[in-house]
């Protein structure tokens, strides 16, 4: 509406209005008329009326009090009425797709001018239509389901399906078969999981830990055990509606009484008298993605061990909604199931062999969980290197405090050598059969992850002394601060807490020294 209506004026012409009832500013040489907005202003009539902000051009206060989305919004869109004479905005609008051009806010290999050995011009490509997707389809519908707590919207993960974006984001594998990937972008035999590191890590840019995991977090763990161990009569009737984003799966392991203990798990499954079908009784805690699943990869205590289940959705399920730091989008819940008949056919892999079944996956899924934190971690150091140029204290910008340079080195200096390490382990995964990445990259992966995730807490805490009370305030300037710090311990739980997997990762090298090993 403003578009059509917009005019032209001079600095000496906006200071003419400067009065509680006519009242102009510049930002950014757009003239904005708060002359109705005032009394709505959240931060008060007072700021804005005094002399060096009504009818002045206020761009530099104005950013050291809010973000740029401030002025982006709708309802303030509408009080911009013109632009100053021979002046033009520098601080543009977001473009979708764009790379950010804030120094260590996108890896080495995205940086112009910078090489990497790792990523081919498909994987480059591949990264750029990522991107924008996930700019224009996932970005507000994350900040929206963020908020109020509600899955993300259908029509998102129809959008992902279009593209098979659900399917890629299983990795690598025969499941990609007689796909269109992104449109023909990649085909189906090339994709790797340098691809899927990009997807996860452009995912991650929302900025939304809960949305994170509502992407189908559920999904990623829950359905490789049907992929790998199901009958070939249960692939065919889960998978399809699965990864078209029409049906919804999660991974049910962990228990109130057991914890993460997969050989103490208490829910059991018995077979009836004619060895048709499996009862299950017992119940589960922490299931991401439970709330709105349709199917449940079910961790059973049988008589001959560990059997893992694939449970549907029907009489004796239960799921109650489970309030952790983050949002109720990711449909975090308890489970519970009460004589649920299961037909024996849903068994995946060997009756007893269930901890193979769940072992099988835990690399893939650390790894990425190391995707997501490496470049959550580097969002982080965006928003701080642009608030500290932007914000001024004392009559200087933060970042010309020592103190402040010395905490955002750390974090910058924490991001690269997790991003480095995660690459290098990635072109390991690429050259490695699914065997052999079990047998040699379990230990360096659990290093990783441990590694990555104490970075990643040193990295939020750092921001939030950065940030001051804003960084432990859930809107404005440090919005994404606050909700970082609220939600980073999640990685450093999730698949494995850290002390155990770097104590893993010794176990596994120091299984393979040398017997004559000797000072
Ligand atoms: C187009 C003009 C403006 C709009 C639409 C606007 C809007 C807002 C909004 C939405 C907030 C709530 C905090 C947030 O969500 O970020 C806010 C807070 C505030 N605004 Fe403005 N504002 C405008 C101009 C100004 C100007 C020129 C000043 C002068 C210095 C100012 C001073 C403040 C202050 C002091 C706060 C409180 C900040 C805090 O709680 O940390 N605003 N404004």
């Amino acid at each position: 509406m403003a578009a059509t209506t917009l005019k032209e004026f001079t600095l000496e012409e906006v200071a003419q209005h400067n009065t509680p009832d006519d009242l102009w500013v510049v930002i950014d040489a757009k003239v904005y008329n708060l002359s109705r907005f005032k009394d709505l202003h959240p931060g008060g009539l007072a700021v804005l009326l005094d002399e060096e902000v009504a009818g002045q051009d206020a761009t530099e206060a104005f950013y050291g009090l809010h973000r740029h989305e401030v002025l982006e919004r709708p309802q303030y869109k509408r009080l911009h009425i013109g632009t100053i004479q021979g002046q033009k905005s520098v601080l543009y609008d977001q473009v979708a797709g764009e790379i950010s051009q804030v120094p260590y806010a996108e890896p080495t290999w995205l940086t112009p001018g910078y090489f990497s050995p790792y990523y081919s011009d498909n994987h480059r490509g591949f990264q750029k239509v990522v991107r924008r997707f996930v700019d224009e389809v996932m970005y507000d519908d994350a900040q929206a389901r963020e908020e109020d707590g509600k899955r993300p919207s259908q029509h998102v993960f129809d959008k992902m399906a279009e593209i098979n974006m659900h399917a890629m984001r299983l990795g690598p594998g025969k499941h990609l078969q007689g796909r269109t990937l992104m449109g023909g972008l990649v085909k189906p035999e090339e994709f790797d999981y340098f691809h899927e590191l990009i997807i996860t890590q452009e995912l991650v840019r929302c900025g939304q830990r809960g949305y994170g995991d509502a992407m189908l977090g559920g999904k990623v763990i829950g359905l490789p055990p049907v992929l790998n161990f199901g009958s070939e009569e249960l692939k065919a009737k889960v998978v399809p509606e699965v990864l078209a984003g029409k049906k919804f799966i999660c991974l049910a392991i962990s228990e109130a009484m057991a914890g993460s203990d997969v050989m103490g798990l208490q829910t059991t499954a018995k077979l009836t008298e004619d060895g048709k079908e499996w009862i299950i009784n017992g119940s589960k805690k922490w299931i991401t993605n439970a709330t709105f699943a349709d199917y449940f990869t079910v961790g059973c205590k049988t008589d001959d061990g560990l059997t893992v289940i694939l449970v549907e959705r029907g009489p004796g399920v239960e799921t109650r909604q489970i309030k952790t730091s983050y949002s109720t989008t990711a449909g975090t819940a308890y489970v519970t199931f009460d004589d649920v008949h299961v037909p024996v056919g849903n068994t995946l892999g060997q009756v007893g062999g269930g901890i193979f079944v769940i072992l099988s996956n835990f690399n893939h899924e650390r790894w990425v969980m190391c995707c997501s934190s490496a470049r959550c971690q580097r969002s982080i150091i965006d928003e701080c290197l642009k608030w500290t140029s932007q914000r001024k204290a004392f009559g200087k910008p933060l970042i010309s405090q020592p103190v402040i340079r010395s905490r955002i080195a750390g974090m910058i200096a924490r991001t690269e050598s997790v991003q480095s390490w995660l690459e290098n382990i990635t072109y390991q995964m690429t050259h490695m059969t699914y065997k052999q990445q079990a047998e040699k990259l379990a230990g360096p992966i659990g290093f990783l992850k441990s590694y990555s995730t104490q970075c990643a807490q040193d990295t939020a805490r750092d921001a939030v002394q950065i940030f001051g009370g804003r960084g432990i305030t859930q809107t404005g300037m440090g919005r994404f601060i606050e909700h970082y710090y609220r939600t980073v311990t999640f990685d450093s739980l999730l698949g494995g807490a850290e002390d155990v997997l770097a104590d893993l990762g010794v176990r596994q090298a120091i299984r393979s020294m040398p017997k004559n090993a000797r000072l």
